[in-house]
């Protein structure tokens, strides 16, 4: 990975006030992110977003940033002024979803990887940048038409995001918009998903 910049997609806001300080958030959480290559298998440059855990601070922009984009874009870009249901995934999105979900009054709902979930599950299979898995979602977590979002730490292939859509999809539901700290835009994930997504930094 030659470098992190702000993401292309990153949706500014009202104000250019506003709009500069968005910015501010970026770059400081991408100043902020650790870069190994070669893990966890050759060729990987694994991006880590745990340096943003150790700073209350870095992880108050983080919130800020996601409830002011989800507030500014997703809620009147989709007609509607409530997120019912954040979905999480297995095991970075787990950090994410629950505070996020704190913020908008919705529910929490996790995507795990097979076989942790107790009760009736749905499945869906993927392939990730380094592997393949099989995820699954309690049944009848989301009621049919219920608004959610899906947060994760990172897209790359995007297969694991598709894989939740799907799990959404089999519960008689949508997702609104994928959410993201990282994506790596050059590996496409985001064409595979079924609605817009959303990262803060982009790594080439
Ligand atoms: O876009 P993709 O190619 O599907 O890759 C992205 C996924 O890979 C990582 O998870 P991982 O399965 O490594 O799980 P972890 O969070 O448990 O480490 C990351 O947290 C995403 O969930
Ligand atoms: N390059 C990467 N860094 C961190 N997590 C990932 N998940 C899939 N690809 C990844």
């Amino acid at each position: 990975m030659a470098q992190l910049v702000p993401a292309a997609n990153f949706e500014p806001s009202s104000s250019p006030a506003e709009a500069t300080a968005a910015k501010a958030d970026v770059l400081y959480l991408r100043s902020l992110l650790g870069e190994h290559a070669d893990f966890p298998k050759p060729g990987i440059v694994f991006l880590d977003i745990f340096p943003i855990f150790r700073s209350p601070f870095a992880l108050e922009t983080l919130f800020t940033h996601l409830m002011h984009h989800i507030t500014t874009v997703t809620l009147p870009a989709n007609k509607i002024n409530k997120i019912d249901v954040v979905v999480g995934l297995d095991a970075r999105g787990f950090l994410l979803g629950p505070p996020l979900a704190l913020r908008l009054h919705a529910a929490f709902v996790p995507v795990r990887k097979q076989g942790k979930l107790p009760g009736e599950v749905v499945k869906a299979s993927y392939e990730k940048e380094y592997g393949t898995d099989i995820f699954e979602m309690q049944s009848h977590s989301i009621a049919p038409g219920q608004s959610v979002i899906v947060i994760d730490d990172l897209i790359a292939t995007g297969g694991s995001a598709k894989a939740a859509g799907e799990l959404v999809a089999l519960q008689g539901s949508s997702v609104l918009e994928y959410l993201f700290i990282v994506g790596l835009p050059f590996l496409k994930g985001a064409d595979k998903l079924d609605a817009p997504a959303y990262w803060m930094v982009e790594g080439d």
